[in-house]
């Protein structure tokens, strides 16, 4: 996991060293100096309560709301996923939603409905109940405090019979079932606060023990989190005397076929086969090798779709990128792509310029190509470290390996052995014979056989242990990678692990999380969406904006980023995080969703899977065929004018699978109807590779000889697209319709 120092933050926050150290130490986190390194976790920490704060003293110079509104916040903020299109706008933003309304349901008792929180404030006589943490604005009790109303809380766990258990955010019909009251009765009493709810309606926690309260009920808010999260702190109070260097962990990025795969075995093949006597190379998603003055873990799966997938369940565990670009191929999309993920999670970049052995290998054209997307190699002034290498002849690999170390040693990679082991789930499946197969990567800790491993919702005692040569190991340190046995079930690759005291821990834990799997699942994400960016700059969550662009060209990628990053104020900085030509694709959507990004295409279209994945993540995507409107609408939306009036629809799609001329009528495309339906009245777009080459309307619709009003899925048509005869086979032919949105 990589540092930041002290001063780099103080200059990102804009605020003098000394006076960060000072408030990072009312915070109980360990800082000395302006070069005192942090971890992700303390930045994540520090940037989280400073938020809250400000926040805090933004809404009520008195009165501070609870931790758990903020969170309620956001959870509304995550129910809007679109795609929007703004392809045939003229003065309105258009939006479009394939078929979920796009309208966010309000959640009751969150921030607009402060009054209420207030006259809770005021008036209840449960604010000794543990949940209700009110945050103070003096940093320097706020860790305390939190500790203490966690063992307050540990000891209200006894009790938890006598009380009723309510997730942070419930329907009115769901409470009423909860507390055994009708729900007529609970909307009488949300009435009498002044809340008019339906019985589907969301309200928070906080609303809900108001109700409970006024009904003599007494109501604790599960959440399994904040006890795990309690856990997991003490392995943020490291003592820097304890930490010891430990090896780097290392991912290999670069685009196809410029030999990741290659270097990967070369690097085993060299430093692992050979001179572990009898080793047997297993493949458990990461291997460690040994060298000089040191030992680098290398995580098994090239490419930056794992590196990003894991990122976005939360896992950084990747210390140091090798970005493999070939010597005879030069800088491609896809190294692009994978230098801009790298980037986007701040791990440092170190290039294998790979096949060095062949006889066009360009190593300059390749540093050239380097430079133009701002790593400037060290031997021509810059910081990116390169080095020549062939995964065929095993030339430059060791003089790699170094350049890892010294990378490594610069990052200071630090952890303490001597504690309890924490880490991250690599990869997981089921073995009919030895059950749940785990490969773990330890970050800090020792993990020993017979240690009680939670992770998710899943644990265990370890009954063995292997590392990546198939070694029987009783132990193992931070870096390592292990082969464990003994889980209850297959955790989830990218999922946290960490060891517990004893057996009784993890089972409460785990089901407790179990318990919670849903309510986690609706709160997991809150992603940047431009309808929504307005309120979360307000509320102090978004800071930068991260946009990724697609377009049809580079003219009009370079045009939109530059006037994007231009809309760069006081309160937020847009970065562009990654930018390309062609169709938006899957990676694209991970790298937003693990970034919280936004995607904007240009004249160009998400592929199926990418629209799935969207929907799934809840990326926004907004597609344009006018740049204006793009940085119109990004600049409406940070100034919360965004007012979106239409939504488009898409209805059908069809593949176009033979060209013909018909006299009168033009082109016609022989297609087969791949997904909803074609009618006669629809708008339609022409695909061609994932970019947008043509819309209008359709001329001629017809089955066989017939005219049709519409054809379904499944069924053959010929399709005419008026003034447009360019038509090829294999383009694909979307149709849609304009919604109105109801306001
Ligand atoms: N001459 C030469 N060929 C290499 C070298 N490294 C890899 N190759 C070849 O390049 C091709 C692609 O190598 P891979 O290792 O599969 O590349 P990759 O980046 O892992 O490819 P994907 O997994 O498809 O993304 C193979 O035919 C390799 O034999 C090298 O150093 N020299």
């Amino acid at each position: 996991m990589s540092k930041i120092r002290v001063y780099d933050l103080a200059k990102e926050l804009n605020i003098p060293s000394k006076e960060l150290v000072d408030m990072l130490n009312a915070l109980d986190i360990p800082a000395k100096n302006h070069m005192s390194a942090l971890t992700e976790q303390q930045v994540k920490y520090f940037k989280n309560h400073r938020s809250e704060q400000s926040s805090i003293i933004s809404k009520s110079p008195v009165e501070a709301p609870s931790v758990k509104e903020t969170n309620n916040n956001k959870t509304v903020s995550s129910q809007n996923s679109t795609i929007a299109n703004t392809s045939t706008k003229n003065s309105t933003n258009i939006q479009r939603s394939n078929t979920t309304a796009t309208t966010t349901k309000p959640v009751v008792g969150s921030n607009n409905n402060k009054n209420i929180n207030n006259k809770a404030d005021t008036k209840r006589p449960y604010t000794n109940k543990p949940r209700v943490t009110p945050v103070k604005i003096d940093n320097s009790k706020k860790e305390k405090k939190s500790k203490s109303d966690y063992k307050k809380r540990k000891t209200d766990e006894t009790k938890v019979e006598d009380n009723i258990l309510l997730p942070s955010q419930l329907t009115v019909g769901d409470l009423a079932s909860k507390i055994n009251v009708s729900a007529t009765e609970i909307i009488k009493h949300l009435m009498k606060l002044g809340i008019m709810a339906t019985i589907n309606q969301d309200i928070d926690f906080d609303t809900a023990e108001v109700v409970a309260s006024e009904l003599e009920i007494s109501v604790v808010l599960e959440d399994v989190e904040e006890e795990v999260s309690s856990i997991l702190e003490q392995f943020e109070e490291e003592d820097e005397k304890d930490l010891i260097p430990r090896p780097p962990v290392i991912t290999v990025m670069g685009h196809v076929d410029h030999g990741k795969t290659s270097l990967l075995d070369a690097i085993r093949k060299t430093k692992v086969t050979a001179k572990e006597a009898g080793g047997i190379t297993q493949h458990i998603g990461a291997y460690t090798v040994k060298i000089n003055n040191g030992a680098i873990t290398f995580i098994d799966t090239p490419g930056h779709e794992a590196f990003t997938a894991m990122r976005h369940r939360g896992a950084s565990v990747t210390d140091i990128a090798i970005l493999v670009v070939a010597a005879d191929d030069g800088v491609m999309p896809q190294t692009v792509e994978a230098l801009n993920h790298a980037k986007a999670a701040g791990v440092p970049i170190i290039v294998a310029i790979n096949k060095m052995d062949v006889a066009n290998a360009n190593p300059d054209k390749v540093k050239q190509g380097l430079t133009e997307h701002s790593l400037i190699p060290e031997d021509w002034g810059g910081e990116t470290i390169c080095v020549p290498v062939s995964a065929h002849t095993g030339e430059g690999l060791d003089t790699l390996l170094e350049m890892i170390i010294l990378v490594s040693e610069m990052q200071e990679l630090k952890a303490n052995p001597n504690r309890l082991a924490k880490g991250t789930v690599i990869e997981a499946q089921l073995d009919k014979g030895r059950g749940a197969v785990a490969t773990l990567l330890i970050s800090t800790g020792t993990l020993k056989v017979g240690d009680i491993v939670v992770s998710g919702t899943t644990y265990g005692k370890v009954r063995a242990m292997n590392n990546d040569k198939g070694k029987k190991l009783k132990n193992a340190g931070p870096s390592a990678p292990v082969e464990i046995l003994g889980l209850s079930e297959v955790p989830e690759a990218g999922d946290e692990f960490y060891v517990v005291k004893d057996d009784k821990t993890a089972r409460q834990i785990s089901e407790k999380r179990k318990h919670y799997v849903k309510d986690q699942q609706v709160k997991k994400t809150a992603p940047l969406t431009l309808d929504d960016l307005f309120n979360q700059i307000n509320e102090g969550t978004v800071k930068d904006i991260n946009i990724i662009i697609k377009a049809d060209g580079q003219g009009s990628v370079e045009a939109l980023k530059q006037s994007l990053i231009r809309l760069t104020n006081d309160e937020v900085r847009v970065n562009v995080i990654h930018d390309g030509v062609g169709g938006i694709t899957e990676s694209d959507v991970m790298l937003a969703a693990a970034s919280n990004g936004l995607i904007i295409g240009f004249n160009v279209r998400p592929g199926a899977n990418s629209i799935k994945t969207a929907e799934k993540e809840k990326v926004d995507i907004r597609l344009y065929r006018v740049i204006y409107n793009a940085i119109e609408d990004v600049e409406a939306a940070m100034k919360g004018m965004l007012d979106p009036e239409y939504k488009e629809v898409v209805m059908g799609t069809a593949e176009v699978r033979q060209t013909f001329k018909v006299p009168n009528l033009g082109m016609i495309a022989g297609s087969y109807v791949t997904d909803g339906k074609i009618a006669r009245s629809y708008d339609v777009r022409v695909i061609r590779d994932g970019i947008v080459i043509t819309e209008g309307s359709i001329s001629s619709l017809k089955r066989f000889k017939d005219d049709a009003r519409e054809v379904a899925k499944g069924y053959e048509c010929g399709i005419g697209i008026d003034k447009f005869n360019d038509l090829k086979e294999g383009d694909l032919i979307e149709a849609f319709t304009m919604e109105e949105i109801p306001r």
